[in-house]
């Protein structure tokens, strides 16, 4: 970070006391707080108020409507009291919709009103206006704001970190100010604790301040120490792929999710969360971010992994995982089915229980009533609502017929009252048709969904006859339904992929496909690819750039998550030239430990103390491995003493001596990281892969890090010894 840093902080109570700025902006603060209180409350007193009020018009209300059907004339006053009834109802949900999301930012805000304040000059000469930035915008009964939020366009000042001439961007225009002052608080409720004061490119005392303070089991938001280079990706502007590189550590995690909210309060009320997914890399990372968003007032997006996705969309038993698949043969499916046509063994029977629904035969006689279609998805679609017209019309014809209103006669008392919410007596021969069809339409209702999910095109056969492969790998599987039938998720607007190194590039391409209208964020780090099968960033950005026509791109550099001395131990394995322009913002502690173990009986011993002593440790502490047998070879040889495993699914605890394997740890931090080999059998020297190991394992700890050898280390460590 750059020297040239003046803060000035107010950190003990004598100080405070005379300093006049401290006491300004603690009369400040207490002013804004009580303010917060009262709103709150008469925010929810007018909620309790018209909740009564709303119970009571409507209960008025609905005596008056008549209900009266006699004759047309009656029938229509009696559709407009109801119309009058509903515009009533959904005035009032409006209304106590705002006042409630009101009441949700002041409440947050009691527990901080604000972090920070920007003292702006909007014109020249002009006096300065004070803009307090928290976490939800508020303003007061004169409509005066009196927090902006950290996402609208005049708090991008505060994140420039530039005192002086500066601008934002509001509604499309740029807005020239004067940032004369930028001030950060650490405060609690209506009690200051300290503020600072930074000048030009700051030393950031409240990024010093959360970074040291000690890591917990979930990740948190980052709102009020966000970076620069941060802040760029947050706000950056909607293209079609946005591709970050960013070391260990550098945020990208924070930066990802600090941009969904971002986007949520920009594309306010008309995004959805279920417009937005977030590939995770595991469950136990989806667990540990999970807090963030709510934290900051809004809802999760779809939140899966890669296999969670695959699995919902290929056909059961089917393993998402399988087979490598080269970009080249997705490719050749995008060129072969321009040229396809349809054979009459390319579709299935559509059969269940028994019964044939509609024939194979049937559905290729649908596609040659369009001749003019050529093969693909709008012909696909056309014949899927043909299908499920057919579907309909068989099954209504099924209910008329004496064996299943036989079926009928045999279903329990409990079964006919479910279905029918009354046992099956039927008056007339429509009623009892209408209950046969209910019931056959839960009897056969996968036969739906199979129509849905186009299972009557035999998809392994057409792959066979335009690629010449028997058993089409599970992405060209994928791809092939996707370019035949048009399946994806057109509604997706965002798709966020963490992590994006560890995925295979027919992986990603499926995914670009499949999001076909969404802007994807890829963000990354190539040093952390720890399987030899990823796609590089060359890869990346070639499968975006043919999928979705262009990438943009970014970089992090600097860590703040790890102790310069673990920083610099991770760099020291890249490249000198990106070593180069690495940096860490925390404070110097304890260098990392190498100890090497002559003999094997050494090696139990600094083990066993290794970890005692990680008992008594605060916060914590994982051990960490290749894979999982490593694990088991680590449990049989510590016996009582080894630590306890965290396996897929499970939370990660708040403190204590845990270990796991690489593939889990990723994207998580621990206190401190144990390394219980760092040999040259686990980590051969010119093996890259390996490289990428060492490094992604060791940038997992933010204060210390202990790598132990049987023996010697591995010479990839050299330049650390
Ligand atoms: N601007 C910031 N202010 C405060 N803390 C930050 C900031 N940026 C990052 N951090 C902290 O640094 C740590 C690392 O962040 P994060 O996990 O997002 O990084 P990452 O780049 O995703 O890491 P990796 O790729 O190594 O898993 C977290 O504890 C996070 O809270």
């Amino acid at each position: 970070m750059a020297d040239n840093t003046q803060a000035q902080t107010n950190e003990t109570a004598a100080e405070a006391a005379n300093d006049p700025v401290f006491q300004q902006e603690q009369a400040h603060l207490l002013d804004t707080y009580a303010k917060l209180k009262a709103m709150a409350k008469t925010l929810a007193e007018k909620m309790e108020r018209r909740r009564w009020q709303a119970a009571q018009d409507k209960d008025d209300m609905q005596e008056e409507v008549k209900h009266n059907f006699a004759s047309d004339g009656e029938a229509q006053e009696t559709y407009v009291d109801y119309a009058v009834l509903n515009n009533l109802i959904r005035d009032y949900n409006l209304e106590q919709d705002a006042d409630s999301e009101r009441l949700a930012a002041a409440a947050k805000l009691l527990e901080q009103p604000y972090f920070a304040k920007i003292s702006l000059e909007m014109r020249p000469g002009a006096p300065a206006k004070d803009i307090y930035i928290g976490l939800a915008g508020v303003a007061d009964d004169n409509y005066r704001r009196m927090v902006v939020d950290w996402r609208s366009p005049v708090a991008e000042v505060y994140y420039n970190q530039e005192n002086g001439a500066t601008s934002y961007v509001a509604n499309g225009r740029t807005i020239n100010v004067n940032l004369l002052t930028r001030r950060q608080f650490d405060l609690e409720r209506d009690q200051l604790h300290a503020y600072f004061d930074s000048d030009v490119a700051i030393e950031d005392s409240l990024l010093l301040q959360s970074l040291s303070a000690q890591r917990s089991e979930h990740m948190k938001a980052i709102t009020a120490t966000i970076q620069k280079e941060q802040n760029l990706i947050i706000r950056h502007k909607d293209v079609p792929a946005l591709l970050v590189a960013g070391i260990a550590g550098s945020g990208k995690t924070s930066v990802l999710l600090q941009r969904i909210a971002y986007l949520f309060y920009r594309n306010r009320g008309d995004l959805d969360p279920r417009q937005v997914f977030l590939i995770s890399p595991n469950p136990v990372f989806a667990k540990y971010i999970e807090n963030v968003l709510p934290d900051l007032g809004e809802r999760n997006p779809e939140t899966i992994t890669y296999r969670e996705f695959a699995a919902r969309l290929l056909p059961a038993g089917r393993n998402p995982k399988a087979e490598a698949c080269p970009l080249e043969l997705l490719w050749r499916i995008d060129d072969a089915v321009e040229h396809l046509t349809f054979e009459p063994n390319d579709f299935r029977d559509i059969t269940f229980y028994g019964t044939r629904l509609v024939a194979g035969a049937a559905i290729m006689q649908l596609m040659q009533k369009y001749p003019n279609v050529p093969a693909g998805p709008h012909l696909v679609t056309l014949v899927r609502e043909e299908l499920f017209r057919r579907l309909d019309a068989r099954l209504k014809q099924m209910a008329a017929t004496e064996a299943v209103q036989d079926e009928l006669l045999c279903l329990s008392l409990d079964e006919q009252v479910r279905l029918f919410n009354a046992p099956f007596d039927p008056q007339t021969e429509q009623e009892a048709r209408d209950c046969a069809l209910t019931y056959l339409q839960e009897r056969f209702s996968g036969a739906v969904l199979a129509i849905e999910r186009d299972e009557w095109l035999r998809l392994d056969r057409i792959g066979m006859r335009l690629l010449g492969v028997e058993n089409l790998p599970a992405s060209a599987w994928l791809y092939l339904n996707m370019a035949v039938t048009g399946m994806g998720n057109p509604d997706a607007r965002y798709v966020m992929i963490d992590e994006v190194q560890d995925y295979t590039p027919d992986q990603l391409a499926v995914m670009a496909r499949f999001f076909r209208r969404a802007h994807f964020m890829l963000l990354g780090d190539p040093h952390q690819a720890i399987r030899p099968e990823t796609a590089s960033y060359e890869q990346i950005r070639a499968v975006f750039r043919r999928l979705r026509g262009s990438i943009e791109e970014c970089q992090l550099l600097t860590s703040y998550r790890s102790t310069p001395e673990i920083t610099a131990l991770f760099a020291g394995l890249l490249p000198e030239n990106e070593r180069m322009s690495i940096s860490a913002v925390q404070r110097a502690d304890t260098p990392p430990a190498l100890i090497a173990c002559p003999t094997q009986d050494d090696y139990e011993r600094e083990l066993r103390a290794a970890i005692v002593s990680a008992r008594e440790n605060d916060g914590l502490t994982a051990v960490v491995v290749p894979w999982k047998h490593e694990l088991k070879k680590l449990a049989r040889l510590l016996g009582d003493d080894m630590p306890r495993i965290i396996d897929e699914g499970q939370r990660l605890p708040a403190s204590g001596v845990l270990a796991l394997t690489l593939p889990l740890a990723k994207g998580l931090e621990f206190d401190h990281v144990i390394v219980p080999d760092a040999g040259p059998g686990l980590f051969p020297a010119d093996d890259h892969v390996a490289q990428n190991r060492l490094y992604t394992t060791i940038s997992r700890a933010t204060r210390t890090i202990t790598l132990l050898a049987n023996g010697s280390f591995t010479p990839l460590l050299d330049f650390a010894n």
